[in-house]
């Protein structure tokens, strides 16, 4: 198993800086993880450093919380295309999700999936504060909606990925999109544990450590 290429290497700390930024592309090229995923104000740094080394460039929209316009959700998705973002991870609208308002959670995400332009989008559904039903109400809403990926959590939540709501997840969702597991994701083996129980992406920001302290581009030939 080719453990990086599931990674979404990641770095959404409000503090994150330039030079931080620019170390963590340089690690995923290293790496050759799948992306980085970064805030939208750093796509455009991300995507310059990223040109043509093969990892993507994944942004988060409607982050941590879900709970802006719909409207706003599409302009930021928009804008972070236009800065050359190739993926766009939206947060759900929680608290219509909470109140059973499930035609508007789709929408919301159909009004994102409508600007992506080609851009992956991949649908966090905060699965630390849902039910189980209503996590696998939220998987329909995000087929539904034609998205790419249903996404657990954002890593600022209550929780974040379990071995049981990848299950759970991938019991709704079968083969038709992929399953990113984020949250909380910090050892080599609740990386596979995730990946054996369904998920094809994993977003975490300890992405060195699972994936080893020496990364393949530099080790020596044998
Ligand atoms: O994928 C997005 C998450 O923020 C990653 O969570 P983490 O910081 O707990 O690894």
């Amino acid at each position: 198993m080719n453990l990086a290429s599931y990674i979404d290497h990641t770095l959404l700390k409000p503090g994150a800086a330039v030079e931080d930024i620019i170390k963590l592309c340089e690690e995923a090229e290293q790496y050759k993880f799948a992306a980085v995923c970064v805030n939208p104000i750093y796509v455009d740094l991300a995507a310059h450093c990223l040109a043509g080394t093969g990892v993507k460039t994944a942004t988060v929209i409607g982050f941590p919380l879900g709970a802006t316009f719909t409207s706003a959700k599409a302009a930021e998705a928009k804008e972070a295309v236009l800065r050359k973002a190739n993926e766009l991870d939206m947060v759900i609208h929680i608290g219509a999700a909470k109140a059973g308002l499930w035609e508007a959670v789709t929408d919301d995400i159909k009004q994102v999936i409508e600007v992506a332009d080609g851009a992956v989008v991949k649908v966090i559904i905060e699965t630390g504060l849902l039910t189980d039903d209503e996590k696998r109400r939220a998987c329909q809403a995000v087929l539904e909606a034609g998205a790419q990926f249903v996404k657990t959590s954002t890593g600022f939540g209550p929780g974040g990925a379990t071995v049981e709501d990848i299950q759970l997840l991938k019991q709704i969702i079968g083969d038709k999109i992929g399953i990113k597991a984020s949250g909380g994701i910090r050892t080599l083996e609740q990386a596979k544990e995730l990946i054996a129980a369904g998920a094809i992406r994993l977003g975490t920001s300890a992405g060195l450590a699972i994936a080893g302290s020496v990364p393949p581009s530099s080790k020596k030939e044998k």
